[in-house]
């Protein structure tokens, strides 16, 4: 199963941690950039497209400015991201040069893949990258994000890549061998899992943050991520990236770190972007008989189910589906704006035109645009 998954992957999406580039050191480790480098060419030279999703510019700005421990504040952050940024792709540039490889920096917020058009266009730009045999190499736009914007990690921004790319493998180096039945900093007996089926909310509750000055959001991020992918229908490999040799051994059937398989039932590409990329702008609260037929997949949403809305939003946006209970049972795109579908809400389809004296559709959101959760 593991060797097939592996050999299968054409295109792979490979995210680097700031704990992997900067370890405990201060600044980058250039010695281990060039250690990926070389296995980067070697993956090249087999025939494989390779992505990088680097982290590491917040951690190589820091030594710049001079900043011990974390950045105080979020301009701090954003400034040592911003002098980072161009060391972290310079030692790129001058690692990959060794093996007459060229790298290109992309950046990205989490805007830029919620609109479509952009998702595209980024897409577009991924590919052609890829077909003159540059290594793309993504990172967030941390110096112009703020919150609302913000992919808030690269573990994150590395599985939404992987359907950006639709790539068919996503890999994850950390500074740990993979997965733990438990947090190994809390529990130094915890053992390695070395493959995870399905990912339960076991798994999550033994995922821990990250405890360290440079990585953000530990294995917690780190299994949302494998999730992410999963429900795409990728698998997701977590190395030790601070091993030399690493990427090389495991290609080569080495059992190594932690292999997360697929969901079989997986979503396509449009679905996983409305679950995952965009940002939900609203909130619809439908009734029992409505979260029964969600259930149920391939019902759309229709005005007699909703009881209640919460937001503003525009015909189009993206909003949650939720029960009564605060459960989130499914996000869509909504037919109707908040304003319609405070006036059709309870009603039956028949009546729309009348409330509204035009008609969209009959359902608030229709199956194409709606993924259960
Ligand atoms: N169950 C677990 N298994 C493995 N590592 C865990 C677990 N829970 C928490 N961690 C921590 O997650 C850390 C890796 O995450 P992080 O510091 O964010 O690194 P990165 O910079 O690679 O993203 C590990 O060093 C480890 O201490
Ligand atoms: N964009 C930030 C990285 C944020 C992040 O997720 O870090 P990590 O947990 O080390 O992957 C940076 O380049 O410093």
């Amino acid at each position: 199963m593991r060797a097939q998954i592996l050999n299968k992957a054409k295109r792979i999406v490979i995210k680097i941690g700031s704990r992997v580039l900067a370890g405990d050191v201060n600044g980058l480790d250039r010695e281990l950039i060039g250690r990926l480098a070389a296995e980067v060419a070697a993956l090249r030279a087999a025939g494989r497209e390779v992505i990088i999703v680097s982290s590491g510019a917040v951690a190589a700005g820091r030594k710049e400015l001079g900043i011990a421990g974390r950045p105080k504040s979020i301009p701090q952050k954003q400034a040592a991201a911003a002098i980072g940024q161009s060391h972290l792709i310079r030692a790129y540039e001058e690692a990959f040069a060794v093996f007459g490889l060229r790298v290109a920096q992309i950046l990205l917020t989490r805007d830029d893949l919620a609109n479509r058009r952009r998702f595209l266009n980024a897409r577009a730009t991924l590919d052609t990258l890829l077909d003159f045999g540059v290594t793309p190499i993504i990172n967030e736009n941390d110096t112009v994000v703020f919150e609302e914007i913000k992919f808030g990690d690269n573990d994150n921004l590395s599985a939404l890549v992987t359907n950006l790319a639709e790539a068919q493998l996503l890999v994850i180096l950390t500074d740990i061998d993979g997965f733990y039945e438990a947090d190994p900093r809390t529990n130094p007996d915890a053992r390695l899992i070395h493959l995870v089926k399905s990912i339960t909310r076991e798994m999550e509750r033994a995922a821990g943050g990250s405890g360290s000055a440079v990585g953000t959001g530990g294995m917690v991020t780190k299994l949302a991520a494998a999730k992410k992918a999963g429900q795409f229908g990728v698998a997701t490999l977590m190395l030790n990236g601070r091993c030399p040799a690493v990427l090389t051994a495991a290609f080569a059937g080495e059992d190594l770190g932690t292999l997360f398989l697929p969901e079989e039932a997986s979503l396509n590409r449009r679905k996983h972007w409305i679950a995952h990329t965009l940002k939900p702008s609203g909130k619809l609260v439908v009734d029992e008989g409505a979260r029964t037929v969600l259930a149920r997949q391939g019902k759309s949403l229709l005005p007699s189910g909703v009881v209640r809305v919460e937001g503003k939003f525009d015909r189009g946006a993206c909003v949650r589906i939720v029960a009564a209970d605060g459960t989130e049972l499914a996000r869509g795109l909504v037919g109707y704006s908040h304003a319609e579908i405070e006036l059709i809400r309870g009603h039956r389809s028949g009546e729309i035109e009348a409330i509204l004296g035009y008609k969209y559709g009959d359902e608030i959101i229709h199956r194409d645009n709606l993924v259960l959760l």
